[in-house]
C-alpha cells in the first residue's frame, strides 16, 4: 500500500504517520482499526480540500485529520499522574464552586458593545476545530458522577457545592455532575503517558461543522442535485434534514420536531449559525450556476464549499475578532492585511495543528451568555422574554419561532463586568441536569485537562515573569487581584479560567490580553498550516484577486443574515454590534452582497458555442 496505489494507507490518527504493520495488527486484534486509523487516499495537489482534512499537507497527509489529536501550547501539569495539579504549597486549589461564586456574582447586565453575536458565533466557530464532546458524555454516558458510590470514578470529577452554597443551600443538592475528558488513552489510540484530549473536527477551520459533523463525510450531507446541501421545508422556511438517529433532548410535544440528522443538536446560537450557512451555501449554488448554467453538481458543490469556507472565515477572522480586538491591533499581529490582495503565510513545514488553549478559553463566552432572548410577533413587536437556557438541546422549538430567535441575537450580550447570568450560574442546563454551574464546570476542566496556570501563560506570552501579585497587576486590576488573593494561595497558583475572567480589557480591544495572545496564536497555525487557505493565490482552485476582493469586501455578518435570516428586513451594519446611533438599523438593501459575476468562467459559453461549431462542421 503505497502513495499512488488505488488504495489508501492506513494512517495512526493519533500520530498522523502511516501505521506500521505491527501497529495495525495490535489495532485489529483490539477491534480498533476503525476508531484509531484513518484511511488516506492517495493525493492529488491539485484536487479541491477534502472534508476528512486528509492530504492538506503533502508531506504529512494523515495530519489534521477528523479524529486527529490537539496541541498543547504548554506542557501539562498535573499531579501524580494524571490527576489535577495542586497549588504550589501542594494543597488542594480552591473549589470550582466558591472560585466561581466569590468572583463571578450573578447580575442582570448587558453589554455595552456586543450583541448575542459574539458569543453566538465563538461558540459555532469552537466546533470547527475542537470539540471534545464532554456534555455527551456527561449526558447520555458517565451519568452517575454524583451518586455517592461513583463519586470517585475515574471517569467521575463531580463539582461539590459547599452546604453554605448562595443559592443550593436552600434545597438538597450538594454535587454537580461533571466528568473527566475524553482522551485518546480511552480509546486505545495511544499509550502515551499524557492525557491527550480527543478532538472530534479536522483542524483547519474549514467549516468541518457543516461538510462532516460527526466524521461520516460529504455524501450525507450533499443532495447531489446542483451542487446543493439537503434541505427540508417546515412552514415555508428551509432547515437541514430531520433523521432517525437525532437526538433532541428537549423537544417535547407533537409540533416540536425538527432535530438535525447530520449537524450537531445542541445550542440556540450554533443551531442558527448551521442553519443560516447550511442555507448560504445553496444560495451560492443558486448565484454560481445562475452565471455557469452549465457547471455540473460536482463542480457547483466544491466551488460553493470553498466559498462557503472562506465566507465564515472573513467574518471571523475579521469582523469578529475586530469587534473583539480592535482594527489596530489586529494590523499590528497580522491577522488583518495592510492591503487587500492576495496573502500567503503557508508553510508545509508546519504540521496542521490547533490547540487546546484555543478550544478552552472560548469557554471564557460562558461569561457573555444572556439568559434572556427577546420574542416578538410576525409584525416584529416585543412580546416577551422566553428563558433562553431552555432552548438548548429543543430545535423543535427553535425552527417553530426563527423571526424571534433571529432577531433577539442583535440585543446586547451579558456585559463583562465580574458577573455572570444567573441560569450560566445555576441551571446551565435545565431539564438534563438538576443543577449546572457551566462556568464552574469551565475551571474543573482546565484542571482536568492538566492545564498549567495563568502566570504561565503570561509569562510564555509576554515573556514576563509572575512570581508577586504585583506582577498581574498589567492584567487584572487591583480590587480582582485581592479577590484572588482570598482564594489562591500563591500568585502562581490562579487558573488560567480564573485569571481571564477577572482581567482587565486589552489597550483598545474588549477582551483580555492572555485571551487574545490564545485565539492569535490559533490563527497562526491554521493559516500557516492550511494549505487551502482562501488568502492564498498558489492552491488549488484559488480564487482570483476580483473573487477574493469580494469576500474581503462583503462577507460580513449583516449580509450574511440579509441574506438567508428569517424576517430580517433591517440590519446594522455591524452585526456583532447592539445597534446604536452609530450602529443604527438600516434596511438590507444598504448592505452590500457578494456579486457573484466575479465567478462567471465563460466555460458555459464555449461549451455552446463549441456545440455549434460542431453541428455546423457536420453540415
Ligand atoms: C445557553 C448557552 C450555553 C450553554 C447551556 C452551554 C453549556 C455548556 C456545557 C454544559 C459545556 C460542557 C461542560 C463540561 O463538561 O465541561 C460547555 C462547554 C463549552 N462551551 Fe458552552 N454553553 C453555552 C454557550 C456557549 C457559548 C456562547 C460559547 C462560546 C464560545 C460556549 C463555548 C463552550 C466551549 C468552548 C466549551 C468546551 C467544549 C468542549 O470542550 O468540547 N458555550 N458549554
Ligand atoms: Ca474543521
Amino acid at each position: 500500500m503505497t502513495h499512488g496505489s488505488s488504495y489508501g494507507v492506513l494512517h495512526d490518527v493519533y500520530t498522523g504517520e502511516p501505521a506500521a504493520k505491527c501497529l495495525l495488527s495490535f489495532y485489529k486484534r483490539n477491534n480498533l482499526t476503525d476508531t484509531c486509523t484513518v484511511d488516506v487516499k492517495p493525493c492529488d495537489p491539485n484536487e479541491w480540500r477534502r472534508v476528512d482534512g486528509t492530504c492538506n499537507n503533502l508531506k504529512n497527509p494523515g495530519k489534521g485529520t477528523f479524529f486527529g489529536p490537539v496541541k498543547r501550547i504548554l506542557d501539562a501539569k498535573y499531579h501524580n499522574g494524571n490527576e489535577p495539579r495542586k497549588a504550589l504549597s501542594g494543597n488542594d486549589l480552591p473549589s470550582e464552586r466558591v472560585t466561581r461564586v466569590n468572583l463571578l456574582g450573578t447580575a442582570v447586565s448587558s453589554h455595552k458593545l456586543f450583541n448575542h453575536n459574539v458569543p453566538g458565533l465563538a461558540a459555532y466557530m469552537f466546533t470547527d476545530i475542537g470539540s471534545f464532546h464532554d456534555s455527551e458524555n456527561m449526558l447520555l454516558t458517565t451519568t452517575h458522577c454524583c451518586e455517592k458510590e461513583h463519586m470517585n470514578d475515574k471517569k467521575c470529577t463531580p463539582i461539590i457545592f459547599p452546604d453554605d452554597d448562595p443559592v443550593f443551600r436552600y434545597s438538597h443538592i450538594r454535587c454537580m455532575n461533571s466528568t473527566r475528558p475524553l482522551t485518546y488513552q480511552d480509546f486505545g489510540c495511544t499509550r502515551d503517558a499524557v492525557p491527550a484530549v480527543i478532538k472530534r473536527a479536522t483542524t483547519f477551520f474549514d467549516e468541518s461543522q457543516i461538510y462532516n459533523t460527526y466524521g461520516k463525510g460529504d455524501k450525507v450531507v450533499r443532495s447531489f442535485i446542483d451542487g446543493k446541501l439537503s434541505v427540508e421545508e417546515e412552514d415555508g422556511k428551509l432547515f437541514p434534514p430531520n433523521g432517525p438517529t437525532a437526538l433532541c433532548l428537549n423537544n417535547h410535544g407533537p409540533d416540536q420536531t425538527r432535530c438535525f440528522e447530520n449537524y450537531f443538536n445542541t445550542l440556540l446560537p450554533t443551531t442558527l449559525y448551521i442553519i443560516w450557512f447550511v442555507r448560504y451555501h445553496n444560495y451560492v449554488c443558486d448565484k454560481l450556476k445562475e452565471v455557469n448554467p452549465c457547471w455540473d453538481d460536482e463542480r457547483l458543490f466544491y466551488t460553493a464549499r470553498d466559498i462557503t469556507i472562506a465566507y465564515a472565515n472573513q467574518m471571523y477572522f475579521s469582523e469578529w475578532f475586530e469587534a473583539l480586538q480592535g482594527r489596530k491591533n489586529l494590523i499590528q499581529a497580522g491577522i488583518i492585511p495592510k492591503e487587500n490582495g492576495f496573502r500567503d503565510l503557508y508553510d508545509e513545514n508546519q504540521d496542521p495543528e490547533i490547540t487546546l488553549e484555543h478550544t478552552y478559553v472560548n469557554r471564557f463566552f460562558h461569561l457573555l451568555q444572556e439568559e434572556k432572548a427577546k420574542m416578538y410577533d410576525k409584525e416584529g413587536n416585543y412580546l416577551y422574554d422566553y428563558p433562553l437556557f431552555n432552548t438548548t438541546y429543543k430545535m423543535g422549538f427553535i425552527a417553530k419561532n426563527m423571526e424571534s430567535f433571529t432577531k433577539s441575537t442583535l440585543s446586547p450580550c451579558h456585559a463583562f463586568d465580574g458577573t455572570i447570568a444567573f441560569d450560566t450560574a445555576n441551571r446551565g442546563l435545565p431539564y438534563v441536569q438538576e443543577a449546572s454551574d457551566i462556568t464552574a464546570g469551565d475551571l474543573n476542566k482546565g484542571r482536568t485537562f492538566g492545564l498549567p496556570a495563568f502566570a504561565d501563560y503570561v509569562n510564555y506570552f509576554t515573556g514576563n515573569d509572575v512570581t508577586s501579585w504585583k506582577d498581574l497587576e498589567p492584567y487584572i486590576t487591583k480590587e480582582n487581584i485581592e479577590k484572588l488573593q482570598d482564594l489562591y494561595e500563591d500568585c502562581r497558583d490562579v487558573d488560567l479560567m480564573a485569571g481571564l475572567w477577572t482581567s482587565k480589557t486589552m489597550k483598545g480591544g474588549n477582551i483580555p490580553e492572555i485571551m487574545a495572545y490564545i485565539l492569535n496564536d490559533a490563527w497562526y497555525r491554521t493559516v500557516r498550516s492550511d494549505r487551502h487557505w482562501y488568502e492564498r493565490k498558489d492552491r488549488p482552485h484559488a480564487f482570483t484577486l476580483r473573487q477574493l476582493t469580494e469576500i474581503r469586501k462583503k462577507a460580513t455578518l449583516a449580509s450574511l443574515m440579509c441574506t438567508v435570516g428569517d424576517g430580517v428586513n433591517e440590519i446594522p451594519k455591524k452585526a456583532f454590534l447592539k445597534i446604536c446611533k452609530k450602529n443604527p438599523l438600516v434596511p438590507c438593501s444598504k448592505i452590500p452582497k457578494i456579486d457573484y459575476r466575479a465567478w462567471a468562467d465563460g466555460s458555459c459559453k464555449a461549451k455552446k458555442n463549441r456545440k455549434y461549431v460542431k453541428k455546423t462542421n457536420k453540415q
